[in-house]
């Protein structure tokens, strides 16, 4: 039976360009974030984040991830200004970590890993959907934000307490009244590049928004991620850790940063 992609040797990232040759294309995702070689652009807007907590809709392990997805279907929880143009409405978040805290993060900075990195991902309302933005070039805008070591994080610890009843693959549980904005950093300095989906079909589709400032997780909660399994009930239990890409050639883009 042919295996579905996923993080392992013989599924994994080194083997996606087989089904999804778009993987060693020119606008890959995620890159590594050299501070010192990114350029101040001035004309960047503050990013303008709205999100109403009764568009929440649901928690869910896909099988790579756990996603919490928002109805889409107004423009009451959505994205403006940054670097973007137009509105982008949000449509789901979802994490991606490591096996243990020292690595998780999609995006490094100078070389650093985080133990976890967050996605909020949004689609251009210039399009009628969700499906039918993600492959177009400015289609999706992604929010990044890295989580740390730290203190309790009681925000996400909301999350984290759903966590037992979607242990599998395919389980998924109602989550309502969650409000996004309560993870992210206090200062919203961001890079900001043109970049793909990390998983596939690795469509270059994402104006990428990577928060300097991290939000933090303590490592029990960080061990709470790694309690669920890329696996679906009954079959041998495998748990779902370093669900994450790695750093992909910049080949010659820009990376451009909303602060000195
Ligand atoms: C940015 N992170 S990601 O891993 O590339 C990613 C996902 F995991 C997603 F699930 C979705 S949306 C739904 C598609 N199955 C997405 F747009 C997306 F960009
Ligand atoms: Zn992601």
């Amino acid at each position: 039976v042919t295996m579905s992609w996923g993080y392992k040797p013989n599924n994994g990232p080194q083997k996606w360009v087989e089904n999804f040759p778009i993987a060693d294309g020119v606008r890959q995702s995620p890159i590594d974030i050299v501070p010192g070689q990114a350029s101040y652009d001035a004309g960047l807007k503050p990013l303008d984040l709205k999100y109403d907590p009764s568009t929440c809709l649901d928690i869910l392990n896909n099988g790579h991830s756990v996603q919490v997805t928002f109805a889409d279907d107004t423009d009451s929880s959505r994205l403006t200004d940054g670097p973007i143009s137009g509105l982008y409405r949000l449509k789901q978040f979802h994490f991606h970590w490591g096996a243990s805290d020292d690595k998780g993060s999609e995006h490094t900075v100078a070389g650093t890993k985080y133990p976890a990195e967050l996605h909020l991902v949004h689609w251009n309302t210039k399009y009628a959907s969700f499906s039918e933005a993600a492959s177009k070039p400015d289609g999706l805008a992604v929010v990044g934000v890295f989580l740390k070591i730290g203190g309790e994080n009681p925000n996400l610890q909301k999350l984290l307490d759903a966590f037992d009843t979607i242990k599998s693959k395919g389980k998924q549980t109602s989550f309502a009244n969650f409000d996004p904005s309560t993870l992210l950093p206090g200062c919203l300095d961001y890079w900001t590049y043109d970049g793909s989906l990390t998983t596939p079909p690795l469509y270059e589709s994402v104006t990428w928004i990577v928060c300097k400032e991290p939000i933090t997780a303590s490592s029990g909660q960080m061990a709470k991620f790694r309690t669920l399994l890329f696996s679906a009930d009954g079959a041998a239990p495998d748990c779902m850790v370093n669900n994450y890409r790695p750093p992909q050639p910049l080949k010659g883009r820009t990376v451009r940063a909303s602060f000195k």
